[in-house]
């Protein structure tokens, strides 16, 4: 028999495609086995203002196809300190909650990793389009954005051939250039600037002069934000050679809307499921993602204290594949 009876969600951060799917799945798994599942309003910030309630199978339907999330997001900076964390545990042990479920990013999981560290059972799900995630190949709603990206750069393609134009699309993820990166590769991209590789903003240039030279008819430069703003990028190109008519397009939040794929859903429905089977086995302190297709769970000390790889050979692959 498991001693967990109680268990809460909530999804922090930014919000991701798939987020909803995975609420569904943790509420849904929970109660087919026998738990009673609370939700947190708003993140972090609406766990310091007690705002939970229960869940049960109806109030997760309807939303597997949803963007956003449905239990809102935050981003709290009380938690950040200890007696915010401190408070935390103490009303989700008045609550008599014996163990949480957080969907978020890097930022989230360090404040599932002091709650655990204050006696709270955590599982962390990663829920983020920023693939920054250490021990998962992918984080819910990184497929999503990817996608919405290679479509913005499909239709920026249309008119930058007509016109013999640059196109510089700036892209999401604050400090990884994941999106940049596989938008990149899936768009046929020229150029690919992420925080991860040092560039040469003179053979940039040169490298998309010349490939005008060769008869393309239009060059298409990813930046991800990481990097420095879009329009910074163009203008020091057009100082560099003046025939690079090179145009802006900051996709922004955009990225993180709309319904996610089927690949988002998938994986935040087996990762739901697999955080409520593993507090169920006793587990705690640990993070769910998935290597290689198979479920995996580490200890959330381990990844928050380790960087993601960046992947060069896929990077070199679409620089190749671009000439
Ligand atoms: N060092 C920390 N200790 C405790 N809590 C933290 C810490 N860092 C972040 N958090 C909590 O997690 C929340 C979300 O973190 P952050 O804003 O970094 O987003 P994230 O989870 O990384 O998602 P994304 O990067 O996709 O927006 C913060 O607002 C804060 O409440
Ligand atoms: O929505 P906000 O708070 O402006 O945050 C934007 C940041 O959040 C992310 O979208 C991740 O959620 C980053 O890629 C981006 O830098
Ligand atoms: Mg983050």
């Amino acid at each position: 028999m498991s001693q967990v009876k109680k268990i809460a969600v909530l999804t922090s951060g930014g919000d991701s495609q798939g987020m909803n799917a995975a609420v569904r799945a943790v509420v849904r798994s929970a109660i087919y086995f026998g738990i009673e599942v609370f939700g947190i309003q708003r993140g972090y910030q609406g766990l310091l203002n007690r705002d939970i309630f229960p869940m049960d199978l109806r109030s997760v339907g309807d939303i597997i196809q949803r963007g956003g999330t449905i239990l809102q997001s935050a981003r709290c900076l009380e938690f950040v300190k200890p007696e915010g964390q401190q408070k935390g545990a103490e009303i989700l042990r008045e609550f008599g909650i014996d163990g949480l479920v957080v969907i978020g990013g890097d930022g989230s999981y360090k404040g599932a990793q002091k709650l655990s560290h204050l006696g709270i059972k955590t599982m962390g799900l990663p829920g983020t389009i920023d693939n920054d995630v250490s021990f998962t190949d992918y984080t819910i709603g990184f497929d999503t954005a990817v996608g919405v990206v290679v479509d913005a750069v499909n239709k920026l393609r249309d008119t930058m051939s007509s016109h013999e134009r640059s196109s510089i699309v700036e892209v999401m993820g604050r400090h990884c250039g994941d999106i940049a990166l596989h938008a990149g590769l899936a768009s046929g991209a020229e150029t690919i600037l992420v925080p991860e590789v040092p560039y040469d903003l003179n053979e940039v240039a040169d490298r998309m002069r010349d490939n005008f030279l060769k008869g393309k008819r239009h060059s298409i430069v990813i930046v991800a934000e990481g990097v420095g703003k879009g329009e910074d990028i163009a203008q020091a190109l057009k100082e560099r050679h003046s025939s690079l008519d090179a145009r802006v397009t900051v996709l922004g939040h955009i990225q993180r809307g709309g319904s996610p794929t089927p690949f988002d859903r998938n994986l935040a429905s087996r990762l739901g499921d697999f955080a409520v089977r593993k507090l169920i086995e006793g587990e705690s302190g640990k993070a769910c993602g998935i290597i290689k297709g198979e479920l995996t769970l580490t200890d959330i000390d381990q990844v928050v204290n380790t960087k993601k790889d960046f992947d060069m050979e896929m990077y070199n692959l679409a620089l190749r594949l671009s000439q």
